[in-house]
């Protein structure tokens, strides 16, 4: 069994990334400028929204932190975001979900100018992706991708299982993996919660894809030999002997299915650091786009 270390990886690309910084300020460029916009608070969003604006730090881009009340309504928010759509400082920029239950996250996410939507959460950009143009993928597809490649894991004619099909990771997830060409090719099955008989089908999948947010849902007898399993989940468990008082726990019984797998993430420090690595590397695409249609 071989870990796949997000932690490692999302580390070599921001490294790569900050090479690219330092040409764009050695050759007197503009550096690129990531947003992101916080509504309430909260804890979990509080920690990824903190560690999205310290990585940028570490790596020189420029960030700006919008944090609002959750008090604030639907037409205050759209008001921030055409803002922020037209400053031409800003090179993208996020809304963090979940937001509170009053405000319309479709209508938010459908506010976001695509060419700054470097979550690609735009329609237009989950489009352009189903039609292998040029988008945003989402950071965490976008990660798992990395980490495909990086590891040179195969894809092509084999069956992948992805579980969930939420609009941020199962669904484009199943459409990137079955597009052609690598890391794609592969026959994609989309599991989620009102699948029958779902270790019949995990049990016939080469790679199994989780993002379903239920901890150690997946057991050492719904895989096969030899298996590639990616665990997306990050669910906070409480536990009063931990530090924090929770632990973070993926959708993987990592002690059983690592003794079958040939490949395995980790949770902590698989998919999660993998995410914000590929937030940092479309906020530099979207700077280099911008740049080309100046
Ligand atoms: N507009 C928007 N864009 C997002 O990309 C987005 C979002 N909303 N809402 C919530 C989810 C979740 N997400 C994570 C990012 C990093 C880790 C991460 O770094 N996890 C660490 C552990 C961090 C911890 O201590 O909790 C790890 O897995 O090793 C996890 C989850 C981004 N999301």
């Amino acid at each position: 069994m071989q870990l796949l270390d997000g932690k490692k990886i999302s580390n070599d690309i921001k490294n790569e990334i900050t090479v690219e910084v330092q040409k764009m300020k050695d050759r007197g460029e503009k550096v690129p400028h990531l947003a992101a916009v916080l509504v309430g608070n909260n804890g979990a969003s509080l920690t990824y929204v903190g560690s999205k604006v310290r990585s940028c730090e570490q790596i020189g881009f420029e960030s700006t932190l919008l944090h609002l009340e959750d008090t604030i309504t639907e037409e205050e928010l759209l008001v921030k975001i055409d803002e922020l759509n037209q400053n031409d400082e800003i090179d993208g920029f996020i809304v963090q979900l979940p937001l509170p239950k009053h405000i319309d996250e479709q209508k938010i996410l459908m506010a976001i100018d695509s060419s700054k939507d470097v979550d690609g959460f735009h329609p237009e950009n989950f489009g352009k992706m189903a039609m292998d143009m040029e988008s945003f993928i989402p950071a965490t597809p976008y990660g798992i991708l990395e980490l495909i490649e990086r590891y040179k894991i195969e894809t092509s004619g084999k069956h992948t299982v992805v579980i969930g099909r939420s609009h941020i990771v199962g669904r484009p997830m199943s459409i990137l993996l079955s597009r052609k060409g690598y890391p794609g090719d592969s026959t994609v099955t989309l599991t989620h919660s009102r699948t029958e008989n779902i270790a019949e089908i995990t049990r016939s999948a080469d790679i199994i894809i989780s993002a379903l947010g239920v901890p150690n849902f997946l057991k050492g007898d719904m895989v096969k030999e030899g298996v590639v399993v990616i665990d997306v989940g990050i669910t906070r468990v409480p536990d009063a002997t931990a530090e924090k008082g929770y632990v973070i726990t993926g959708d993987v019984d990592f002690e059983e299915v690592s003794k079958k797998a040939s490949f395995i993430t980790p949770v902590p420090g698989g998919v999660g650091p993998m995410t914000i690595a590929m937030l940092l590397k479309n906020t530099l695409l979207a700077r280099e786009r911008r740049m080309k249609k100046q």
